[in-house]
């Protein structure tokens, strides 16, 4: 078994990503801009609010960190995502989930220009991976694929099983991994006998938010497992896949953490450069 190091492969990327932000501004282009929007004191938001404008300063981007107090209002959110949407400095714009519950999230994520969706998470973003059209596509989802193209899994004709259905990862992943020529399987809290359906998977993609839900004898020998959850369990993060039972039969494994979760950030990095350079292209 091969531990697939997200944390090092997120580093990677974000060295990448520092050299041509350097030559993009030494051709003579301003700074890609990223906004991230925090709306109450959820303290995991926070800390990852915190390391995308951290990771943003570190790559050369320009960074606009508002932090709004728990009881805003939608129509004040809505009203500073149309000032950054007009804002020619802001590349990017994103607003931190979960919100508080007065505020409802996806809605008003759809308040974001398309062309600085840097979440690719607005109903035209969406449509546009649908379609595999050139655009934004969201954050983890895009990590997992760079974690599978890093580690040469061939997915053209591979059995692809992806518990979970949600729009920031399940269903998002579930429409890149098709678009790589696998054969996806898209299983859910409905899906019956979910261990049988998880045992043919060549790609196993665990995005449920259930700690140690997918069991050790569920994964194929030789399997990739691929584990976004991210789940608190007696205060330690945990992913939704037994790891230890799960690695001694899969092939390549993401830990939680240090596998998905640092390559969002990387990815989002990624976004930004590209909503960069397709403003500056009309
Ligand atoms: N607007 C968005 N909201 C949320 C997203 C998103 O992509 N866009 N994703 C998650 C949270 N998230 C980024 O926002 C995120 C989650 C986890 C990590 C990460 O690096 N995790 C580490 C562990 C960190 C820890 O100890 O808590 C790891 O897995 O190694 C980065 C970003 C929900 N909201």
């Amino acid at each position: 078994m091969t531990l697939i190091d997200g944390k090092a492969i997120a580093q990677e990327v974000r060295n990448e990503i520092r050299d041509e932000v350097a030559e993009w501004v030494a051709a003579g282009n301003e700074a890609p801009g990223l906004a991230t929007v925090l709306v109450g004191d959820d303290p995991a938001s926070a800390v990852y609010v915190g390391g995308k404008q951290k990771a943003c300063a570190e790559v050369g981007m320009r960074g606009f960190d508002h932090r709004l107090a728990a009881d805003t209002s939608e129509a004040e959110v809505r009203a500073l995502l149309h000032q950054l949407n007009a804002d020619p400095a802001v590349s990017g714009i994103l607003l931190q989930l979960p919100p508080p519950p007065h505020i409802d999230g996806p809605k008003l994520t759809e308040e974001i220009a398309p062309g600085k969706d840097v979440d690719g998470l607005t109903p035209i973003s969406t449509g546009l991976l649908h379609k595999n059209l050139p655009g934004l596509r969201p954050c983890t989802p895009l990590g997992c694929m760079e974690l599978l193209k890093r580690h040469d899994v061939d997915l053209s004709g591979a059995e692809a099983v992806v518990v979970g259905r949600s729009d920031l990862v399940g269903k998002p992943i579930s429409a890149l991994l098709l678009q790589a020529n696998a054969t996806v399987t898209t299983a859910h809290s409905r899906t019956k006998d979910l261990a049988e359906v998880c045992r043919r998977a060549d790609v196993l993609v665990a995005a449920v938010g259930v700690a140690h839900l997918i069991k050790g004898d569920w994964v194929k020998e030789g399997a990739v497992v691929i584990d976004v959850g991210m789940n608190r369990l007696d205060g330690k993060l945990t992913g939704d896949v037994e790891f230890e039972a799960a690695a001694e039969r899969a092939r390549l494994i993401t830990p939680v953490p240090g596998g998905v979760g640092p390559m969002t950030i990387a990815m989002l990095l990624r976004n930004t450069l590209q909503a960069a350079k397709a403003a500056a292209a009309v």
